[in-house]
């Protein structure tokens, strides 16, 4: 046993100093309390740990744990954390961000993770508001609703995001309620552990700038797969059952007047892309990634770049 698997570690070791910056009752302060609690259950070594975010109050949450993190630019959380993770798939790397963020600028790249399969897990923070930028309607919203900051009812359709992490693609995906911490913290260690690309919607409130999604509104609606269904088993087993499992899920996510969470589809037997990519092109890739291979010897660069262009690689 290593000296890091000794130490046990508690929320608190994940807390960094700086104060979050988010309104007094505001969901986000959930995600980030479920996330504290989820690294320690896990016990992850803080340096292994990357949090990537985009632009928005959501996407602040990286400043306010103590691991290593990218605030990056809006909508762009994913192709950065692809980065990270292919460089060094032995990081622990986790995205967070808002409907605004991940859902409508940032909506193609999450496509892409799904199909892709990379062990990344991603936190959506879902208000169904761009809250930083002060309430407009954000593309969870749905139809018809009219919050506070826009002049009359939504004219436009709303994205169910498991909806579109399952077709993407995702091999895990569940829903989870930011007051509901514990519940949350569950999921959550469930996405990090889980081999392959995984996506977690967290109801999240904006208390300022949505006063229709409000805790009532949301307390009227949720409620919990397995507790409906002690039977509910969103495990893909054996192959065979990849269909009747996606069709399962696909039902319960598409229910609009009760909200179900919990877990609602996990398939570990599709290879991850670090797994397809060791087999087909090299067999060292997890032993000796990119990021631990040395770059250059003695002030020289290890490529050849004349070479590569010679050869006209680059
Ligand atoms: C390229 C670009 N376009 C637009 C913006 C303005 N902007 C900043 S945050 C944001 C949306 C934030 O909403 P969301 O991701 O849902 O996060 P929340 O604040 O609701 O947690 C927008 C549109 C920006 N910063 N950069
Ligand atoms: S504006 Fe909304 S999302 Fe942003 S901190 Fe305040 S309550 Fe939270
Ligand atoms: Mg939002």
């Amino acid at each position: 046993m290593t000296m890091q698997q000794l130490v046990k570690r508690t929320p608190a070791d994940y807390r960094w100093i700086r104060p979050p910056e988010w309104c007094p009752g505001c969901g986000h302060f959930g995600v980030l309390q479920s996330l504290y609690n989820a690294f320690a259950e896990l016990n992850l070594d803080p340096s292994k740990i990357v949090l990537v975010s985009g632009i928005g109050c959501s996407s602040r949450l990286p400043h306010f744990v103590r691991t290593t993190s990218v605030h990056a630019i809006h909508g762009r959380a994913i192709p950065y954390a692809l980065g990270i993770k292919l460089a060094n798939p032995s990081l622990e790397v986790v995205v967070v961000g808002g409907d605004g963020d991940l859902m409508a600028i940032g909506g193609n790249h999450l496509l892409h993770l799904g199909r892709r399969n990379v062990d990344i897990t991603v936190i959506l923070m879902d208000n169904s508001v761009y809250g930083l930028t002060r309430g407009q309607a954000g593309p969870t919203l749905p139809p018809g609703l009219k919050v506070k900051a826009i002049p009359k009812a939504n004219p436009q359709g709303e994205i169910n995001p498991l909806l579109l992490a399952l077709t993407a693609g995702f091999t895990f995906i569940a829903r989870g309620y930011s007051y509901d911490i514990k519940y949350t913290t569950k999921l959550i260690v469930e996405a990090i552990r889980h081999k392959g690309s995984a996506f977690v919607q967290v109801y999240s409130p904006c208390v300022t700038y949505n006063n229709i999604m409000t805790r009532e509104w949301y307390e009227k609606r949720i409620y919990k797969l397995e507790e409906a269904d002690p039977s509910w088993d969103p495990v893909v087993h054996d192959e065979k059952e990849v269909d009747t499992k996606i069709r399962k899920a696909l039902d319960k996510i598409v229910e609009r007047d009760r909200l179900p969470l919990g877990i609602f589809y996990k398939n570990e037997l599709v290879p991850t892309f670090e797994e397809r990519y060791e087999s087909i092109y090299d067999p060292n890739y997890r032993a000796l990634p990119p990021a631990l291979q040395p770059i250059e010897v003695d002030g020289k660069p290890v490529v050849d770049f004349e070479k590569l262009i010679a050869d006209k690689i680059l």
